[in-house]
């Protein structure tokens, strides 16, 4: 399999509302689109490589640049790609938001031209349908309204996200939850490394805790991790981590660990992220899909990712299609009963409007 043309296209999409990443708050997004052709022009696969401000290191512009230079150079003749080969087809060194893109593409052409996503060699059956979490953030009166809405809907899980500067609303708003849905629901927490040791700890100890899965990325210092879980028993999930201290979850004890947060376009490529979700998985820690708000494109791909790691996935991160007001695809993502039906999800990611894309450049590779 040769892609034979290459286009990549530009788009931007509005937030329905400022969406905080880190320092800032955003109110659009814009990202690129890859798409490669098969010599024919029958079949194109998609890629998207959106890097976010605030969570990647690279820019849009830097990385155009390297997309570009990579088709320049051409892709090399391909076999039978998997989730888990399709890395070892591109060069070592690329951005992680570009890698993810173009292994995106390769596998989406490779599944238009056999009619169907290749599936793990020697996985488990995949599931049908993926609980998501919903996401959670703003004043007191909004995560109140927006969890009463989602629970309405089916959601069972939801993601508050909480930071030092106010922790005060974050544990009232922990205990409403609490008060409010009981033992209906399960509360991730995610601050995004803004506590320190002792700050996260108090925190901590005001919360009901029996209804928190787990904390992600507490602490600015997450060396610390593991001192935390020891002195407050809460479960700590990797994220931020996972790509600045590689090393550091293989010195954490798997007990203390409630999740792997997995953004493939931050880790670093899909077969880097399937690769953490197996190591996950096989120490009994969940792997949690997410994304790094991405247009459709990137969560009906990551919808698969998620649905090839077992029949009873834990909830994924990848609900944020919601915080757009217009996909760029034809048919926008939607969740029923708090779920995504992979297959249906996954076919709509693959048909994009092209008239919310423009085209910047394009080659015959
Ligand atoms: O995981 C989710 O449910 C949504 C994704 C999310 O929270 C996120 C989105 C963009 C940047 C950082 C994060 C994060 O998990 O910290
Ligand atoms: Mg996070």
């Amino acid at each position: 399999m040769k892609p034979a043309h290459a286009a990549i296209y530009r788009y931007s999409i509005p937030f329905v509302r400022p969406v905080p990443v880190r320092q800032t708050s955003l109110d659009t997004r814009d990202g690129l689109v890859l798409a490669l052709r098969s010599p024919d022009r029958q079949h194109t696969g998609l890629g998207e490589i959106a890097p976010l401000p605030g969570l990647h290191n690279e820019s849009l512009d830097e990385a155009f640049d390297e997309l570009a230079a990579t088709l320049r150079k051409k892709l090399p003749e391909t076999g039978n790609l998997t989730l888990l080969n399709v890395s070892d087809t591109l060069e070592e060194r690329l951005y992680p938001s570009v890698r993810t893109g173009i292994e995106m593409a390769l596998l989406n052409l490779q599944a238009s031209i056999t009619g169907q996503f290749p599936e793990l060699p020697c996985g488990p059956e995949p599931a049908t349908t993926l609980p998501l979490n919903a996401l959670l953030f703003g004043d007191n009166a909004t995560v109140l309204q927006q969890a009463e809405h989602f629970y309405q809907q089916g959601y069972r899980t939801l993601k508050l996200k909480v930071n030092a500067l106010n922790k005060a609303d974050a544990t009232g708003q922990i205990r409403t939850l609490d008060r409010v849905f009981g033992s209906s629901i399960t509360l991730r927490l995610d601050s995004n490394q803004s506590f320190d040791l002792e700050a996260a700890i108090r925190f901590l100890e005001a919360l009901p805790k029996k209804r928190i899965a787990y904390i992600e990325e507490p602490l600015s210092d997450p060396q610390k991790i593991a001192e935390l879980f020891r002195r407050s028993g809460v479960p700590i999930a990797l994220d931020e981590s996972l790509w600045q201290t590689p090393d550091l979850r293989h010195a954490l004890p798997d007990e203390c660990l409630g999740a792997y947060i997995l953004k493939p376009s931050r880790i670093g490529g899909i077969t880097a992220t399937m690769k953490l979700a197996i190591e996950a998985e096989a120490k009994g820690i969940p792997a949690v899909i997410s994304s790094g708000f991405e247009s459709g494109i990137s969560l009906g791909f990551y919808a698969k990712m998620a649905s090839l790691l077992g029949p009873n996935p834990t909830a994924c991160g990848i609900d944020t299609f919601r915080q757009f007001t217009k996909d760029i695809l034809i048919t926008p993502l939607c969740s029923q009963s708090g779920s995504l039906c992979v297959e249906s999800i996954w076919r709509r990611s693959t048909a994009p409007d092209m008239s919310r894309l423009t085209c910047i450049e394009q080659w015959t590779l």
